[in-house]
């Protein structure tokens, strides 16, 4: 592969160089990162993967194959403004941008582009990224195979169709996040408890490894899983007593679909930003 190049160097463009570089699918010194202002973050960029970094925007565009838009969604209108004079057709754009059309890229780059808006989450650094990906009609055979092996080397992939991505992105784009909340919960607990923080750290980990190859393997239901945990009278059913009557499942329901809900009015917001 020619070059690979980062617009945006945060915890998402992070998480996928770090994933690309385990898997060896590029050479670092082929990987380039450019951020807005944060000369620091290069630097340890630079320092811990051996990419290279610069804000010379002829240099990082030149000869490159690939281009991730890594930057957050209300920063893209500028960030695309800047940046479409050197977008050719041949390039292949990867946007990650939570909620943004693939036609208001186009839009706003002023051009027909080959696009694939993909939706990772930040476990691509761990190559357990679940990653959605649409495609646009400008995308050849080969760079759908090329883009399907840099995010298959980083987790599974799927390619659907793009109205699907606002709910991708409430349900998984999102969802390590809802699982770290839950986990904080958990950690926050082992105290009261009387448990010594290391050793609750490491026992909550494994229950969500197991509970989570448990899920994979099983064939039975999601729910007969956990009435298989929880005995008649026992702790488990005396510990969702309370989660019941918190709402805390209805909760997470209204989570996701405000997650969903949110990503679909970032694409609104950017499509109105466009307009004015
Ligand atoms: N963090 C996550 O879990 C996920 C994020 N995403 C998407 O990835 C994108 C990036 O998110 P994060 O990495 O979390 O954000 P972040 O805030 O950690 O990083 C954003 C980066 O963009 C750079 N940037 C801003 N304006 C720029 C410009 N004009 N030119 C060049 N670089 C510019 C910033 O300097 C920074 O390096 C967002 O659009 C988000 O929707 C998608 C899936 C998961
Ligand atoms: O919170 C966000 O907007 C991004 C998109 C999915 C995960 N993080």
């Amino acid at each position: 592969m020619k070059k690979v190049a980062f617009i945006g160097a945060g915890s998402m463009a992070d998480a996928l160089i770090s994933g690309i570089l385990k898997n060896k699918i590029v050479d670092p010194h082929r990987i380039w990162v450019t951020n807005k202002a944060d000369h620091d973050k290069l630097k340890e960029m630079q320092t811990q993967y051996g990419v290279q970094t610069t804000y010379q925007l002829e240099e990082i565009f030149h000869d490159a194959e690939i281009v991730f838009l890594a930057m957050k969604p209300k920063d893209a209108a500028v960030a695309i403004t800047r940046i479409k004079k050197y977008l050719t057709q041949e390039m292949l754009v990867i946007s990650v941008l939570a909620g943004v059309a693939i036609n208001s890229i186009e839009h706003l780059a002023e051009k027909e582009l080959a696009i694939v808006r993909a939706m990772p989450n930040t476990s691509a650094a761990v190559g357990k990224s679940a990653t959605a990906l649409a495609i646009n009609e400008n995308v050849s055979e080969e760079q759908v195979k090329l883009v399907t092996k840099i995010f298959g080397t980083v987790g599974l992939t799927a390619i659907v169709e793009e109205e699907q991505l606002d709910a991708i992105t409430g349900l998984s784009g999102s969802g390590p996040a809802y699982i770290y909340y839950l986990t904080e919960a958990m950690e926050k607990s082992a105290l009261d408890i009387g448990l010594e923080k290391n050793v609750a750290k490491e026992f909550i980990v494994q229950t969500l490894l197991g509970a989570a190859e448990m899920l994979s393997k099983s064939t039975k239901e999601t729910q007969q899983l956990r009435k298989e945990v929880t005995s008649p009278g026992g702790t488990t059913e005396a510990g969702i007593k309370i989660l019941d009557s918190y709402g805390v499942q209805n909760a997470f329901i209204d989570c996701i679909k405000e997650a969903t809900a949110q990503s679909k009015r970032l694409g609104q917001a950017f499509r109105a930003k466009m307009e004015v």
